[in-house]
């Protein structure tokens, strides 16, 4: 039976037991650390170096920050916000329109994160979109309510912006050319998902997302400014991501995590979820093209390192990651050398 979505309303007074996990792999929300944060970076800071450096620890001590000064209005952060809210209640009869479970469709509403193929599902409902090149995908996009496609193709332009001028740090801070990872990555791709996590009766006993990293080169998170929910495994202990006011979320994917070999992490993360409130997020992916070759650049391994990854194509990856349940090991462990 094709998994039902849950924003199309039905109130649960408890969990459906295909939402339940085994007891070892619950979210233990009162071991999670609540008042410890990942860091804070200003981009508008003017001291160059020092903000390449902040870039740098942050990367490789977290791989995941958070920015703000970073260039995108306050205003296109709420209507995006709002936009997402409103797609996420609009009648059945329009979502179903959407309604894929299939993972290579472009443009498809979906739950959990891989119906077909988990046996426990997850707390979520989700969007995903292809949004690069946008008048390619743009056509497909919802057409309802009514601002979508101006709203968010205008966050995406804004966006991709951001996540260049974030890979040009993130060079700078490997101590690569600005251009390097753009060059190396090629025409990248962008694909949204905005999650939206309704209330759960049980939030002990399941997960909106369980742990994963994002198959991806970088992630732009937009949180929900009310709402908790992300958490970022550190030195083995998770850590909740609370909310920064106009704050955006930034996290090294796997194909980073490569690309420097392994000097940058991309990290487990999870989202859970809550009695009380629903909660919305945002991601953008920054990915690879499909026929770009991800290994380590000449300069990160002259000096004898050897390389941590064999190289591979981001279409081999991310078959690859599909293949696979959510929680399963890092899938860049099944592209280590043999050495
Ligand atoms: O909802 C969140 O905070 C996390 C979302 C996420 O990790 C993802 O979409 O890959
Ligand atoms: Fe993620």
């Amino acid at each position: 039976m094709a998994a039902q979505l849950l924003s199309n309303g039905v109130l649960h007074k408890r969990l459906p037991e295909n939402y339940i996990r085994p007891e070892s792999q619950r979210p233990k929300l009162n071991e999670v650390i609540n008042d410890s944060n990942i860091p804070l970076i200003d981009l508008s800071l003017s001291d160059k170096s020092l903000l390449i450096s902040q870039i740098s620890y942050a990367c490789h001590s977290y791989g995941f920050f958070q920015v703000v000064n970073h260039g995108i209005a306050k205003e296109d952060l709420e209507k995006v916000m709002e936009i997402a809210k409103e797609f996420f209640r609009l009648p059945k009869e329009d979502k179903m329109e959407l309604y894929s479970d299939d993972p290579s469709k472009k443009i498809r509403l979906s739950t959990s994160f891989n119906v077909k193929k988990e046996t426990v599902h997850n707390w979520r409902d989700y969007l995903r979109l292809h949004c690069y090149p946008l008048e390619e995908f743009l056509p497909h996009w919802p057409s309802k309510p009514t601002f979508f496609k101006d709203v968010v193709s205008t966050y995406c332009r804004e966006v991709r912006e951001l996540g260049f001028k974030l890979l040009g740090l993130i060079s700078l801070s490997l101590g690569l050319e600005e251009e390097y990872i753009k060059k190396v990555l090629g025409e990248q791709e962008q694909h949204m998902a905005m999650n939206y996590y309704p209330p759960c009766p049980q939030p002990d006993l399941t997960y909106g997302l369980p742990a994963h990293t994002d198959p991806n080169a970088l992630t732009i998170l937009l949180q929900d400014q009310q709402v908790a929910g992300l958490q970022v495994l550190r030195e083995e202990k998770w850590i909740a991501v609370n909310p920064v006011p106009n704050a955006l979320v930034i996290n090294i994917g796997d194909q980073i995590q490569a690309l420097s070999n392994g000097r940058y992490k991309s990290v487990w993360h999870r989202a859970v979820v809550n009695t009380g409130n629903e909660r919305l997020s945002v991601a953008s992916f920054l990915c690879p093209c499909s026929t770009a070759i991800v290994g380590p650049p000449k300069k990160l391994i002259e000096d004898g390192a050897t390389p941590i990854y064999r190289n591979f194509t981001y279409d081999e990856y991310y078959k690859k990651f599909w293949s696979r349940n959510l929680d399963q090991e890092h899938c860049l462990e099944l592209f280590k050398t043999q050495y």
